[in-house]
């Protein structure tokens, strides 16, 4: 089914007002494009709440709904979402799902994490490196669920899998994944020597990415995917959960009951400024809480108290 677009333009005070609204109201990805004539093409694709800093000044954005949405009740929404935003600027057209599976694939690259893990869309040949017979290479189109390796919380979380293996922490490991998005992370702790691995995610459509990405990656046999309320009731030796810092320190307890005594969590999503909420949270349940920052972003790892 095609999806509904809606683009509205957008300076980049307004920039944080709108998306809180459109996610309020259910957009499924927002992109950010330059409005000026002389660089139509230049965009930033990124999931609700965790947004790309733009850095032009007048800006389009563009937000995805699930097709069939009726663009009157949309309005009717916005506007009971933010009433003191002009939302009679927004256009809509229908657009096939592949225009944004397109838009995706056209910003995506091989990358590089730690020594050994790389991450190569599939319309792409092995990039020297990831060819070697130690490389850990996951092939991925993420498609709508979030998860590409572009992003620095993601990047966070895939170099410290890349260290863990590094140690041999992830030799013949059961790794979770919380909040698994395309399911690259379980992937990439998969490929990286894990023997098995669970991605959790609330969000049915990064389920469904995940065991598809899984199964295109031949590690689906080693991989189940479950919705949180239905994710097994266990503990893991590794645990890994990129989500936003809100939702980690809702889930501490729930994190903190999957590992393992000694087992080692990182915790990603974290914008700089947030970490000390997140910090606290952990510290009664962890040691060794380290901090790691990536542009705006914080990566915190520690170790399960025995
Ligand atoms: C920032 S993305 C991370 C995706 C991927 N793991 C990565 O590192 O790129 C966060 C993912 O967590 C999911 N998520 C957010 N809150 C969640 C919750 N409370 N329980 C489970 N999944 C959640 C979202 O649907 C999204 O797929």
């Amino acid at each position: 089914m095609p999806f509904l677009e809606l683009t509205l333009p957008c300076s980049e005070a307004e920039q944080p007002r709108l998306e809180r609204a459109l996610e309020n109201v259910g957009a499924l990805a927002m992109t950010l494009a330059d409005a000026h004539a002389d660089a139509p093409d230049e965009q930033a694709i990124f999931e609700p709440g965790v947004g790309q800093t733009p850095l032009w000044g007048e800006m389009a954005l563009t937000a995805l709904f699930e097709g069939g949405t009726p663009p009157e009740l949309l309005l009717h929404a916005l506007a009971a979402a933010d009433e003191g935003v002009d939302w009679s600027r927004a256009r809509f057209r229908e657009v096939a799902d592949q225009d944004w599976e397109r838009a995706w694939m056209d910003q995506y690259e091989p990358l590089q994490f730690g020594r050994r893990t790389w991450i190569v869309p599939w319309n792409h040949a092995l990039p020297e490196g990831a060819d070697n017979d130690d490389a850990a290479v996951v092939r991925l189109d993420p498609g709508l669920a979030f998860g590409s390796g572009t992003h620095p919380t993601t990047a966070l979380c895939l170099a410290w899998l890349d260290g863990l293996a590094d140690s041999g922490e992830l030799d013949g490991a059961q790794v979770l994944d919380f909040g698994c998005g395309s399911g690259i992370l379980a992937l990439a702790a998969l490929k990286l020597g894990a023997a098995g691995a669970t991605g959790v995610d609330n969000d049915p459509q990064a389920l469904a990415a995940t065991a598809d990405n899984a199964q295109r990656n031949e590690v689906d046999h080693r991989l189940g995917v479950y919705l949180p309320e239905d994710e097994p009731v266990r503990t893991y030796p590794v645990v890994v959960a990129n989500i936003l810092a809100s939702a980690l320190v809702a889930l501490a307890d729930t994190l903190a009951a999957r590992v393992a005594p000694g087992g080692r969590i990182a915790l990603s999503g974290i914008l700089a400024g947030q970490q000390d909420e997140v910090l606290e949270r952990y510290a009664g349940a962890f040691e060794d809480l380290s901090v790691t920052q990536l542009e705006d972003w914080i990566r915190i790892s520690g170790t399960r108290r025995g």
